[in-house]
């Protein structure tokens, strides 16, 4: 279904969050009547309504785990962007039911105020770390992914479509690691790696949102949406950040975090058997069949054998200088070049 932006309200949980702000500020380019932004932190919200200086935006403070701040967030909306969620993979590690709380109860709540409300649309955001998931984080966005396309199966007449977007790494995303490396590289200290063998989808922020309005327009209920991504290893990225801030600094081996994977993947065979490739991505249905499963026995997918995980392992790598290509389309990399008095110009011309 098309959809027009013209005159409508949309609701962005999370909304002050890097992902959330950025989605934010390319809805209000559109002729929206009004962005709503749900999140806990007055501060932050109040640093957004200052730096985004426009009366379209509406800040409404509250928590995605409590039903009826959602249910006052989605009054008369039409759009929803669930981006609110526990997502470092350390801090859930040791408070899992926080993730529990937040990442599936709390999105539980906004399908259903949502759907309450009589929203048209709601797009979760969802991880490569959700995907045969070995920590909390990502168990819980597992389960938040079931529970949005639940929403379909449980309400076969809903008129709200709920569907996943699904991502890698988003680079320079708060608290991640290439904000961490720019300020060691600034303090002049050497890089903390965990393992240079790691292997990451790495995306900018700019090209991640553009499927959130996809889903918005083109989602069939249940959809799961999954960016194409390139990868590299973190050992390519340190080396990378280095060469670019023509530092002196080295690498010091720190070893894996808490229940970290080696690689990610960010869909498995079984998903790509049934998927749609549509060049920039996947989109994968939701299985709609109903719970009576005698009627299926004698469909097997013979088919599915042929497929193999899309693994940061084993797609695209990208070598040292491909990763500094990558990190210099990245405005805040730029600006931290140019900070720091390191002069691109002259590569940024030639790319
Ligand atoms: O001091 C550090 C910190 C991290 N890393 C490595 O850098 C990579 C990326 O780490 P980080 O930026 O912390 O991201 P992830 O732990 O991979 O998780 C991020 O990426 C996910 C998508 O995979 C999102 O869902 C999460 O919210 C987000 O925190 C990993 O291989 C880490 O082991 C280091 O080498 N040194």
């Amino acid at each position: 279904m098309n959809y027009s932006y013209a005159g409508r309200k949309i609701l962005i949980t999370g909304g002050t969050g890097s992902f959330g702000r950025t989605v934010t500020k390319k809805l209000l380019e559109r002729n929206v009547a009004e962005i709503r932004v749900l999140s806990r932190d007055e501060a932050k919200q109040d640093e957004m309504r200052h730096a985004l200086g426009d009366d379209r935006l509406r800040f409404y403070l509250g928590d995605v785990r409590d039903y009826d701040s959602v249910d006052r967030a989605t009054r008369d909306i039409d759009f929803v962007f669930h981006a609110a969620a526990l997502k470092q993979v350390p801090s859930c590690e040791f408070f899992p039911l926080e993730a529990v709380r937040t990442n599936v109860f709390g999105s539980d709540n906004v399908v259903r105020a949502s759907a309450d409300n009589g929203a048209r649309s709601v797009v979760c955001l969802s991880t490569d770390k959700a995907v045969y998931p070995v920590n909390a984080m990502g168990e819980s966005k597992a389960l938040m992914e079931k529970v949005a396309q639940s929403h379909g199966l449980n309400n076969p007449t809903t008129a709200t479509i709920v569907s996943c977007v699904r991502y890698g790494n988003v680079m320079y995303s708060r608290g991640s690691v290439i904000p961490l490396f720019v300020s060691q590289l600034r303090a002049g200290k050497d890089l903390t790696v965990t393992n240079p063998n790691m292997t990451r989808f790495m995306m900018s922020l700019d090209h991640s949102v553009d499927l959130v309005e996809f889903a918005f327009q083109k989602a069939s209920q249940g959809d799961l949406f999954i960016r194409k991504a390139v990868a590299c290893t973190i050992g390519d990225l340190a080396q990378a950040m280095i060469n670019l801030f023509e530092s002196s600094s080295t690498v010091s081996l720190i070893g894996t975090r808490h229940a970290e994977k080696v690689s990610e993947t960010l869909a498995t065979r079984e998903e790509l058997s049934r998927a749609q490739d549509m060049g920039e991505y996947f989109r994968v249905p939701a299985d709609n069949r109903e719970l009576n499963y005698e009627l299926y026995v004698e469909e097997g997918d013979l088919h599915r054998e042929t497929f193999v995980d899309y693994d940061s392992h084993t797609v695209e790598r990208l070598d040292v200088e491909a990763v500094e290509d990558l990190l210099l389309t990245l405005p805040e990399i730029r600006r931290e070049l140019t900070d720091a008095g390191i002069d691109v110009s002259q590569r940024l011309s030639d790319a």
